[in-house]
């Protein structure tokens, strides 16, 4: 599907199926709203479905892999060939996210949508790694656009295949390099702020890969109104890929769930394409990368966890869908006021 074309179907979020998510929630036997956020995901949850029957039974998780030709500047502590490696441990399952998907039986979908060699990962390639965005822009905006709707077809793809909610997961050594200077421009904050270690560096390293970024804006200078020039300019294929499916699955009516730090860059250059996206996209956790906070206030999400984790791979987005199914049990299963013979709580 087109871009233009699934910008043009996303729906608000359906009110009626919130409320009547609401109103079940409130009418358990227990405390108003004391659940808190869970509840909260759960409605949010209903509206993007469009029925207050939630339903997670069918989870997946997609890990966009992909790298990026700034690693030659020195931004990162490992060599692009991780990349490679590592995506292709995920068919077998081999890698934290997957460990951790497995554990809750979400199935794992990796794509590779521009690893710099060929890969057994499924693939969606665009090509085999960006450009060095300190001395050219990092791709074409037509391949921005079609590295989108890689993502928005993935999100259908699963959508079709009968999956209920969707975890964004990452690969590309380098992609905190991007992140950051998408965050920098999109933010209009300075390199500094939103900059950290990524997977690993040094003090020298750190200063070195701000300079990068800092060169890089300089020399593109992308324009802030214009997402997709940001992205073409200063992001990767692995973030345009994930963007596509945070826009997929509001298209398609399907939560998806956003992990770390480059997955809600992502979510971010989404929702600045389509403000509707916002609805659809569930924050997970607080990336304990330096802008992982400043993110998700830039967004609007609220998290469900603080562990002071930052893998990426979809890690943090994983962990939470076992306390979905927890408060969706109690949605499910709990016994009303009603039923107990006690007054129900008026909500204030
Ligand atoms: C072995 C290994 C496994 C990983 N799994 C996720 N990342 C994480 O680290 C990378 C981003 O950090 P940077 O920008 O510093 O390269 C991404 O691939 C991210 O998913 C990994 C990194 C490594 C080295
Ligand atoms: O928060 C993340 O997603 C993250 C942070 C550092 C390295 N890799 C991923």
């Amino acid at each position: 599907m087109k871009l233009e074309e699934a910008l043009n179907i996303i729906k608000p979020a359906d009110e009626t199926a919130m409320n009547q998510c609401r109103a079940r929630w409130d009418s358990i036997a227990k405390p108003l709203h004391s659940l808190g956020r869970l509840e909260d995901g759960i409605v949010q949850i209903a509206g993007i479905a469009g029925t207050h029957e939630v339903n997670l039974d069918k989870k997946a998780l997609v890990i966009m892999c992909a790298d990026n030709g700034v690693v030659e500047e020195g931004v990162t502590q490992s060599g692009s060939e991780i990349t490679a490696i590592v995506s292709e441990n995920f068919l077998e399952l081999n890698s934290c996210a997957c460990i951790m998907a497995r554990t809750n039986g979400v199935d794992v979908f990796p794509i590779d949508i521009g690893i710099m060699r060929d890969t057994r990962v499924p693939s969606k390639k665009i090509a085999y790694g960006t450009k060095n965005m300190r001395r050219e822009p990092a791709m074409t905006r037509d391949e921005a656009v079609l590295a989108i709707e890689v993502g928005i077809e993935t999100a259908f793809e699963l959508k079709e295949k009968g999956y209920r909610i969707i975890a964004t997961g990452e690969m590309g050594i380098g992609n905190t390099t991007t992140s950051s200077a998408i965050s920098s421009v999109l933010l209009d904050l300075p390199v500094e702020t939103v900059t950290g270690k990524g997977a690993g560096l040094s003090k020298k390293g750190l200063e070195r890969k701000i300079t990068v970024i800092r060169e890089s804006i300089a020399r593109h200078q992308p324009d802030r109104e214009d997402p997709i020039d940001v992205l073409s300019k200063v992001g990767g294929f692995d973030i345009a890929g994930l963007a596509g499916v945070f826009i997929g699955g509001a298209a398609a009516g399907i939560p998806v769930v956003m992990d770390g730090f480059i997955s809600t860059v992502a979510a971010l250059v989404a929702m600045r394409i389509e403000p509707k996206v916002a609805e659809y996209a569930i924050a997970s956790h607080v990336s304990n990368e330096a802008a992982g906070r400043l993110l998700l206030d830039s967004v609007g999400a609220k998290p469900f966890i603080t562990c002071e984790m930052c893998l990426g791979e979809g890690t943090g987005a994983v962990a939470v869908f076992p306390l979905l199914d927890m408060a969706l049990a109690v949605y499910r299963q709990m016994s009303t006021f009603e039923q107990n013979d006690i007054e129900a709580y008026k909500p204030l």
